[in-house]
């Protein structure tokens, strides 16, 4: 398994080294446009091999595009991150030609990769891949609902002062403020989370979850990397070893949910072909109407992507 990593700042660095020392790949290759920031990362990781006890081989390159040739999965990472008092859909205009020209690039050497894109406006940017690589919408995905879940399930273990490890849940839609987090498919340990905590501190928590991203912004004057980076690495993982996990993930809706051509978060199944299966819940009226929101929203920034070509 050949996987590349592109763009070697917070969250590509970050991807890279979990993808190393879980052994997720055999070849891990780290893309930059900055002179030596990649081969210099690549090399780091790989001096931690001894100490950490990995053998998985990592490779830097300045945009070198040859060194990446028949990855299996390509995370593209690269573009500009949100600054405080900015919104991802602020990062448009940049992010929207970096990611089109990295995806030029990867079809041209990996024509058979997966893509997950992390790069900001999330949604977004998945649709500039898909409509660049004109690859299957099984093949082209977004990471954000891991993360994002991962939050709320963060947020809960701490309110309810149990493991993280028990939480689990499901959060849909765009990754914004207008994502839906679902209490009524969140348990601790298989308990409904509604037998365990109140409205209203669980209304806040999913708040806070809603601005999550925004809330580490402000902390870091830049945004996560630890989580996102992680996050992504668990898609590839995924895919790497055919687990053919549940995880909500950015795609094409092409008439799921009643809603068509538009890029979302939904729960799927993620295995070696990529997105195996979009699940399709039973959403009640009050969970489909904020996805509805959600979806206005992110076609909203479709329009504008439209709009710059
Ligand atoms: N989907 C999600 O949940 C998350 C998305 N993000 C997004 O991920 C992106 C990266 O964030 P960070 O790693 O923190 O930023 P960063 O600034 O640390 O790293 C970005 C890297 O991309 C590189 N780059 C720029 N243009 C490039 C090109 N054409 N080819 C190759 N590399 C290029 C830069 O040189 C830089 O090293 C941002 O857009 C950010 O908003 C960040 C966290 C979570
Ligand atoms: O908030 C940001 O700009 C980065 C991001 O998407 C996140 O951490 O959720």
């Amino acid at each position: 398994m050949k996987v590349t990593v592109v763009g070697a700042g917070n969250v590509g660095a970050t991807c890279a080294d979990v993808l190393a020392y879980r052994e997720i790949a055999n070849e891990v290759v780290l893309l930059d446009i900055k002179e030596g920031v990649a081969e210099g990362k690549a090399l780091d990781i790989w001096q931690k091999a001894p100490i950490n006890l990995y053998d998985t081989r990592t490779v830097g390159s300045t945009n070198d595009y040859a060194k990446t040739a028949g990855s299996d999965v390509v995370v593209i990472t690269s573009g500009l991150p949100r600054k405080p008092g900015m919104t991802r859909d602020d990062l448009i205009q940049t992010n929207a030609g970096i990611v089109k020209s990295v995806t030029e690039n990867v079809v041209k050497h990996s024509p058979d990769a997966i893509i997950i894109i992390v790069s900001n406006p999330l949604d977004v940017m998945t649709y500039q891949a898909h409509i660049t690589s004109k690859f299957p919408r099984t093949r082209v995905m977004g990471m954000a609902g891991i993360l994002d879940t991962a939050r709320y399930r963060a947020f809960l273990a701490e309110a309810l002062n149990v493991s993280p490890k028990d939480i689990q849940a499901v959060l849909m839609g765009g990754h914004g403020d207008t994502m839906v987090p679902l209490p009524r498919y969140t348990t601790v340990g298989g308990i409904p989370v509604t037998e365990l905590i109140g409205k209203e501190e669980l209304d806040a928590i999913i708040q806070r979850t809603k601005t999550g991203g925004g809330e580490l912004v402000k902390l870091m004057g830049t945004s996560a990397w630890y989580a996102p980076g992680s996050a992504a690495a668990q898609m590839v993982e995924a895919i790497a070893r055919d687990q053919r996990r549940v995880f909500p993930v950015c795609i094409k809706l092409e008439g799921e949910y009643g809603i068509k051509d538009c890029y979302l978060g939904v729960p799927v199944i993620l295995g070696k072909n990529g997105v195996e299966k979009v699940i399709e819940l039973d959403l009640n009226a009050e969970e489909m109407a904020l996805l509805k929101v959600s979806e206005g929203h992110v076609k909203e920034v479709m329009t504008v992507l439209d709009n710059l070509a």
